[in-house]
């Protein structure tokens, strides 16, 4: 489905710099000592997203936001993992236990910078990863395997660092995971302009204050030899939200790695996103069919996609791989049409039944956490995230079905 020109709000909610705390404009006035230049934008708190930049005067497009040059952003700290072994360790698992160490060894951008980064409660609120058991139990079923990944990775990292940390002094868990928690969530990738220089992971005062946005609402975030450039996408209002694209990320993707879904509007579809149908597809298929998808890389990975209200390429050859004989089955994966007689309606048959099926779990889901018994105990956050998707899942369902 073609994008739809999007109408724009005035963010008319919006708390401007002064009123969000002495803590920002003292990490404003940091930046800018360190050369970070601040276009027309400030930071702002924004409903259900914590903080944001917008616009503090009319910006035409392709005007520069912000600047942040090379020697502001915070890198690994090479020599302190060289001490500590962690050479090999993870970017990410590098990147964090430098940025805890200079906390604790009081540095003092550090911590100025820190004053403006979601609390560790923020995350217990937001990320999966953090929620009770009770909780996970009702994440739709094709969050578990990118979940189980973070864990195994953030396990893995942990275990680096713990075996590697100097046993003299106190190693508190809690704080690398908060680390690690922010590296996860303000993160990116520097390559230094320098011949032979390795990339790293860095995170870069200001930019970090970015909330996401789909493909296509993105400002535009440069690397130039001696820093990054954020420069306007289009022309904005003063007091227009800025946004930048942290990648093509479905809401699954987003709840997991940041804590958030975006909401869905009938107007401007999401084009990233897509609802798993792994769970309810491969019980449907048979060995020697899953065998034979195996083989050619079709196993799994199969979606409704509910900006076009179609089922993903990966999706048709894996069910027409249940309906169609070997050379009917390559004629349709090579060219991506069919041989003789078009099979869309063969196709939809076969999963009309596991999509209902789905389409009524999901709304039961949905009854569920509408009870009390969820809800309950300062999970109100959670919950919320939790209908947004089921409902965004049951939605999908129902038009897709209707056609
Ligand atoms: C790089 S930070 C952006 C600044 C952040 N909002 C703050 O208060 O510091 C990324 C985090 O912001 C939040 N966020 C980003 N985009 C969002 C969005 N579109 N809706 C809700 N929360 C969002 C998520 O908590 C995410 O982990």
């Amino acid at each position: 489905m073609p994008a739809r020109a999007t109408k724009r709000k005035k963010l008319s909610a919006v708390t401007s710099m002064p009123s969000i705390g002495d803590h920002h404009t003292a990490f404003t006035t940091w930046s800018r000592n360190r050369g970070v230049e601040i276009c027309n934008v400030a930071p702002a708190k924004l409903p259900g997203k914590g903080l944001g930049l917008v616009t503090t005067k009319k910006i035409s497009k392709d005007e520069r936001l912000l600047f942040v040059p090379e020697k502001a952003m915070f890198k690994p700290d090479l020599a302190l993992l060289k001490k500590a072994k962690l050479s090999h360790a993870s970017p990410q698992a590098q990147l964090a236990y430098s940025a805890m160490m200079a906390c604790q060894n009081g540095n003092e951008g550090l911590r100025v910078w820190r004053a403006t980064w979601p609390t560790d409660e923020d995350f217990e609120h937001s990320l999966p990863m953090r929620w009770p058991k009770k909780l996970r139990e009702h994440l739709p079923p094709s969050i578990d395997q990118p979940l189980r990944r973070q864990e195994e990775d953030y396990a893995k990292d942990l275990a680096a660092v713990r075996a590697s940390h100097d046993s003299s002094r106190y190693f508190d868990e809690d704080e690398f995971r908060y680390c690690w928690s922010i590296v996860n969530s303000r993160s990116f990738h520097w390559k230094p302009a320098r011949k032979g220089s390795a990339g790293c992971m860095v995170m870069c005062p200001f930019i970090d204050y970015l909330n996401h946005g789909s493909s296509g609402t993105s400002c535009n975030i440069v690397q130039r030899p001696h820093g990054y450039e954020v420069l306007a996408e289009r022309d904005y209002e003063n007091g227009e939200e800025v946004l930048a694209t942290y990648g093509a990320h479905t809401n699954d993707k987003l709840l997991v790695h940041y804590g958030f879904v975006l909401p869905s509007n009938p107007n401007t579809p999401n084009i990233d996103d897509d609802i798993r149908l792994d769970h309810i597809l491969l019980p449907a298929l048979t060995e020697t069919v899953s065998s034979q998808l195996q083989d050619t890389g079709f196993l799994g990975g199969y979606a409704l996609l509910p900006a076009s209200n179609e089922l993903c390429f990966k999706t048709q050859v894996a069910v027409r791989a249940m309906l169609l004989t070997c050379n009917e089955w390559e004629y349709f994966v090579s060219s991506g049409e069919d041989l003789a007689r078009d099979e869309t309606a063969a196709v939809l048959r076969f999963m009309r039944p596991l999509l209902v099926k789905y389409r009524d779990d999901a709304r039961q889901k949905l009854e569920i956490l509408g009870g009390n018994d969820v809800a309950s105990g300062g999970l109100e956050n959670e919950v919320g995230i939790l209908r947004t998707r089921w409902k965004q899942i049951v939605d999908g369902l129902d038009v897709f079905l209707a056609e």
